[in-house]
């Protein structure tokens, strides 16, 4: 059964909509990369998911149950904000969020922070660094024993240390318990290690949704000559263009042709070029 569904789910703040007839399934056990610009709908999917926002219109479903206003049992959401109280020690935030829980471990947090060099349990969580308290968050995340953990920009304040260890225990997680993992990010560089699903969404609208291999595999970005793109097929994602050549993003391409070189996109240039043809729509005021 599949761990998240949205079907035809939209989200409306007064006159805007801030996710428009989203439609997708998350593959069970899967690291799904949710990826977008600012303002893209990123954090509302999330929060519709865990029950936090009502959709407008669709729905979505959780293991098969539609997500009515609360969170479903086997979810665990880390909000942007991350919810802590700074005058908490990590212990006493432990003891509260434990109160609030049916199905808890605080083994399991115990376990996670004791693989995480910067957290002392004693300390007060506002004299920890922000990439600390980020960490405190998904620690307390999986004391629910999610079978489906919602991550909103878990990597965004970690450094390059914090970052490793934090990956390190979503992937030990997944390969130990079959956890099925949606997190967001701008940075595609934070998601290639972990994630092998993709969900690219932009202006509220899904763009990209399916396997990494498969999605990149159906691809090319083509470079060639600035003069002439007339014997280029497949539908073009984006494109940077200088005097001299043009570097194309293509969906759909069967093959290069004659003076163009065609290459497999890594996730990086992908995403980078879904990015860069949202910027353009955006900047032409076009909305399709
Ligand atoms: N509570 C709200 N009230 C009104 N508008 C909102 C609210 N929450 C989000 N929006 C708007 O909805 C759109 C999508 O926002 P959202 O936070 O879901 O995007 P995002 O992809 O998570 O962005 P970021 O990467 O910047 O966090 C934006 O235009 C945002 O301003």
């Amino acid at each position: 059964m599949n761990p998240l569904t949205a079907n035809a789910v939209g989200k409306r703040y007064r006159t805007r909509w801030a996710v428009r007839d989203c439609s997708f399934a998350v593959p069970e056990g899967k690291v799904v990369a949710l990826v977008g610009p600012n303002g893209a709908g990123k954090s509302t999917l999330l929060r519709m998911a865990a029950g936090l926002v009502r959709p407008t219109t669709g729905e979505l479903t959780v293991f098969g149950a539609p997500v009515n206003g609360r969170i479903h049992p086997d979810v665990s959401f880390l909000t942007q904000n991350r919810s802590l109280h700074r005058d908490f020690t990590v212990r006493e935030q432990t003891r509260a969020v434990a109160a609030m829980n049916d199905r808890w471990s605080t083994d399991r947090v115990h376990e996670v922070l004791g693989l995480l060099a910067g957290v002392d349990v004693d300390a007060k969580i506002g004299t920890l660094s922000g990439g600390a308290q980020t960490q405190v968050a998904i620690a307390l995340a999986l004391g629910r024993l999610p079978r489906l953990l919602l991550l909103d920009e878990p990597l965004s304040d970690l450094d390059p240390l914090a970052r490793d260890e934090t990956l390190r225990i979503i992937m030990t997680e997944v390969a130990d318990r079959g956890t099925t993992v949606v997190m967001s990010s701008h940075l595609p560089s934070d998601l290639r290690e972990v994630c092998d699903h993709i969900l690219l969404v932009d202006d509220g609208r899904v763009r990209v949704d399916g396997d990494i291999e498969e999605v990149l595999a159906e691809h090319r970005i083509l470079v060639g000559p600035a003069a002439d793109e007339s014997a280029v097929e497949g539908t073009l994602i984006s494109a940077t263009r200088t005097a001299r050549q043009s570097t194309l993003l293509l969906r759909e391409v069967e093959q290069a042709p004659e003076g163009w070189e065609g290459t497999e996109p890594d996730l990086e240039s992908l995403v980078m070029g879904y990015l860069r043809a949202s910027r353009e729509r955006q900047l032409s005021g076009r909305n399709d």
